[in-house]
């Protein structure tokens, strides 16, 4: 697990967390339920698939409550980005006491938006925001499933920040460290449950 960035402070005091939390040997489900398909969904691509462990009982909590450990305390709202963030943001979000604030892929949401677009492994797209879902300085914690070449969550991030809000840290479950995300979110906080090659 990565350290914290040093303006997170860590919970110790398990008073403070929500009741949902618990110790889980969150790298042990992934090695177990994490699926692996090659040349998915171009050649030559090693798509990481953690629909099995999100279709777990034991994963899906053990996921949600390492991903937001570090930053609980220090967040407003949990963003979620299609498709995977979401599931992970809406369940950390109850499980937080907050709400979910939704990014999603171009032309889904209906009001006025701002959009970012990126390059990512496979291809480009564009992500968009509602301009008027955050509240200016709001601190958003951004969770997302992967993180391989940091083009999503980077996208998602200057999103927040266009908004005037905070990104106070990422969080994924995987992270792919080959394909350089970390140094593309130029010293944004990420925490990562597990490093795959
Ligand atoms: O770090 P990056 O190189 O940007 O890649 C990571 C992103 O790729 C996958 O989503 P995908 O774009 O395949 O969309 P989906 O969730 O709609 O399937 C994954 O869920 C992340 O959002
Ligand atoms: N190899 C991969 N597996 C899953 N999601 C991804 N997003 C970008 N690359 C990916």
């Amino acid at each position: 697990m990565t350290e914290p960035h040093p303006g997170i402070t860590p919970q110790s005091d398990d008073e403070a967390r929500p009741a949902a939390f618990a110790e889980h040997p969150v790298e042990d489900i992934l090695d177990r339920l994490c699926a692996t398909v090659a040349d998915y969904p171009a050649p030559g691509v090693s798509f990481k698939d953690l629909t099995p462990v999100f279709a777990d009982a034991e994963g899906l909590r053990a996921v949600v409550d390492a991903i937001v450990e570090p930053f609980v305390g220090h967040f407003d709202l949990i963003a979620g980005i299609e498709a995977r963030g979401f599931l992970l943001a809406a369940a950390a979000a109850y499980a937080t006491g907050t709400g979910v604030l939704t990014i999603r892929k171009a032309g889904k949401l209906p009001r006025e938006t701002y959009a970012e677009e990126y390059a990512l492994e496979y291809g480009a797209a564009t992500l968009e925001i509602h301009t008027t879902d955050l509240a200016p300085g709001a601190r958003v914690l951004i969770l997302d499933d992967v993180l391989a070449t940091g083009g999503t969550v980077g996208a998602a991030a200057r999103l927040v920040e266009r908004c005037g809000a905070h990104v106070v840290g990422i969080g994924v479950v995987l992270e792919l460290p080959a394909l350089g995300g970390r140094a593309a979110l130029a010293g944004r906080p990420v925490h990562s449950l597990q490093r795959v090659d």
